[in-house]
């Protein structure tokens, strides 16, 4: 269903019976990713399945500010308004953990209970962020001229997705064409306005965190394995757990040992 929040149209699919569960896809993503994990999640929650700006069959507003991703978390505290949801357990993938820290950080009340795959809170010195948004810059470029062919094409390909090698040609084809629905503007402005290097720091908000936190990192993605052991000696309540011979996506290399592990965490104590 299209839902407006603020002044875009969003894409929303809600499934299943339980307590409400917000998903939130990475970067080139779509809802259509959590699908696998319906069977199991969908018996202990109520998945709410969210088209970030710019992707999947959400606009794809034309200036990039439209993306800043505080501007995306009181979208999102909108779309609980309207839902009438008081408070919501968040799964945020990557892009999607980064926007639900974001949430977590600007409205702890509404949070029961967090999920965080593959993310980071962001980058900690302005240098940093100042090379990141270069960086990212040089990519929705990329985007623009070349088009989003051959920029799926080149993301498929970085270093951060190499296990996904291991996956079946048709995992990899579903993928592939997933991302390809994507539009090229939408990509570019989510890079310019809602990319790593675009956000705040919220290192120093974990400490602040009242609910039970599970950070899940793939054994092969060194990178956010460690960021996400950082998060975890921060964070009050927080656990994280390390899925042995999977990448960056692992709910799309596991997603069966996924879903148990995340419908056991958000049933747990209830
Ligand atoms: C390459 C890096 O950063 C990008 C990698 C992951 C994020 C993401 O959402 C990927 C989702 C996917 O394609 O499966 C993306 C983001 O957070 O926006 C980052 O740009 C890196 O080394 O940090």
């Amino acid at each position: 269903m299209k839902v407006k929040l603020n002044d875009v149209h969003y894409f929303v699919e809600k499934r299943g019976t339980g307590f409400p569960l917000l998903l939130l896809h990475g970067f080139t993503g779509s809802s259509a990713t959590w699908y696998p994990l319906a069977p199991n999640l969908e018996q202990t929650s109520t998945m709410i399945m969210v088209d970030l700006l710019g992707h999947g069959e959400t606009e794809a507003p034309p200036i990039s500010e439209r993306y800043d991703i505080l501007h995306s978390a009181a979208d999102l505290k909108i779309l609980l308004d309207k839902l009438g949801i008081e408070k919501v357990d968040l799964l945020g993938y990557s892009m999607g953990g980064r926007l639900a820290i974001t949430f977590a950080v600007t409205y702890p009340e509404r949070v029961r209970k967090l999920v965080l795959e593959s993310t980071t809170p962001g980058l900690k010195t302005e240098d940093e962020r100042v090379a990141r948004r270069e960086q990212d810059a040089k990519l929705a470029a990329k985007i623009q001229v070349e088009g989003i062919e051959s920029f799926v094409k080149h993301w498929e390909s970085i270093p951060l997705f190499r296990t996904q090698k291991n996956l079946s040609i048709e995992k990899r084809e579903e993928i592939r064409k997933q991302r390809l629905k994507n539009n090229a503007t939408g990509l570019a402005n989510s890079l310019l306005g809602m990319g790593t290097g675009a956000q705040p720091s919220w290192w120093s908000s974990l400490v602040k965190f009242p609910f039970e936190t599970l950070i899940l990192v793939g054994e092969q993605d060194l990178k956010f394995y460690k960021i996400g052991e950082e998060m975890l000696s921060k964070l009050p309540r927080g656990n994280l757990l390390t899925i042995k011979n999977t990448g960056h996506a692992i709910h799309v290399e596991e997603p069966e040992k996924f879903g148990t592990i995340v419908s056991g965490f958000l049933s747990e104590g209830n």
